[in-house]
């Protein structure tokens, strides 16, 4: 399957790359890569283990040079503005750094002196936004790991960036940090801006993401709303009796618009356009084969990825 719907446009573009490539010698560790992230969207970058994604991001923020393509961000090149570019983006792709006896606020206040002209009032909002507000007076050291990313959120925010680039923002919260972070992401994309999001957690990225591109050796093999990948791999779940089973898989599998059918947890699995419940159950009576159930099944990213990359850890 190859889905590729990067030319579909709703929103103004803020990030577009084409034929995007990188070279580490003789590897390809990204290959012609044509991206699109507009406003309001949070778009979801995956992969498995050495896909490419972080010499992406890489290139995406002028740390890696790209061997061939381009990048353009807002509008303008980024070879020939990586500054006026760099300035409107807020990134987290490590672990953020702060002084550890100083307070959340007094960080925040040290990075808007070396930024400037960033007020009390911002400093206030952004710790707000983040709900860090009743903490802001106690010393980083004392937050738990979600308040600390919670806070590089907020240091990002600062800048009132227009595009937020998160690399892996949930790694090593406990459950409840996961939750908050996980809320946070929509509602930064939704304030105007977009969130690029590279996560290996496939259930968060179907979670908060708009959008996703799958990306496997460098290539991209998928790139399409998450909602259009999930319905894609839609199947029908047919219930019928253990004695109807085998006479019920022949049925169907005799049918030239069925792709697909196995018989899995007592149902049989079947692979066919969408909406054809009605159509699945009378060739079935017409055999005298009553079911007791026709459910569409939508698959999980996480199968949708797994058929996709050849089964791969993306961990
Ligand atoms: N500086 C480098 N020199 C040589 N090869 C590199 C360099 N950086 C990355 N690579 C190779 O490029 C490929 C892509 O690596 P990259 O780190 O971008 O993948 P990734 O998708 O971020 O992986 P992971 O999920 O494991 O972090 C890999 O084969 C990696 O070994």
């Amino acid at each position: 399957m190859s889905l590729d719907n990067s030319s579909r446009s709703n929103g103004d573009v803020i990030l577009r790359t084409s034929g995007l490539t990188k070279y580490f010698g003789t590897l390809a560790a990204v290959k012609n890569l044509n991206l699109e992230l507009r406003k309001g969207e949070v778009f979801g970058f995956l992969g498995p283990n050495g896909a490419g994604k972080s010499t992406t991001v890489g290139m995406l923020l002028g740390l890696i040079a790209p061997t061939a393509g381009d990048i353009e961000i807002f509008g303008l090149k980024l070879e020939e503005n990586r500054w006026p570019i760099l300035r409107r983006i807020g990134a987290i792709i490590e672990e953020p750094a702060f002084y550890p006896y100083l307070s959340g606020w007094d960080n925040l206040e040290a990075l808007g002196k070396a930024i400037g002209g960033v007020t009390d009032s911002k400093i206030k909002d952004v710790l707000e936004r983040v709900n860090l507000l009743d903490r802001s007076k106690d010393r980083y050291q004392t937050y738990s790991m979600g308040m600390k990313q919670r806070l590089g959120i907020a240091a990002a925010l600062v800048r009132d960036p227009e595009l937020i680039i998160l690399d892996e923002p949930t790694n090593g919260l406990d459950p409840a940090g996961t939750k908050e972070i996980r809320d946070l992401i929509p509602e930064l994309a939704h304030e105007n801006r977009a969130v690029f999001l590279c996560s290996h957690l496939l259930h968060e990225v179907e979670l908060v993401c708009d959008r996703v591109a799958i990306i496997k050796k460098g290539t991209m093999i998928a790139n399409a709303p998450v909602r259009e990948l999930v319905t894609t791999g839609q199947v029908l779940q047919v219930r019928v009796t253990d004695a109807d089973s085998l006479a019920a898989s022949e049925v169907l599998k005799g049918l030239p618009w069925i792709r697909s059918v196995k018989s899995e947890n007592g149902y049989l699995i079947v692979d066919a356009p969408k909406e054809s419940g009605a159509p699945v159950n009378k060739a079935l009576a017409e055999k005298n084969i009553f079911a007791s159930e026709i459910v569409p099944h939508m698959a999980s990213l996480e199968d949708i990825f797994l058929e996709l990359t050849g089964g791969e850890s993306h961990v």
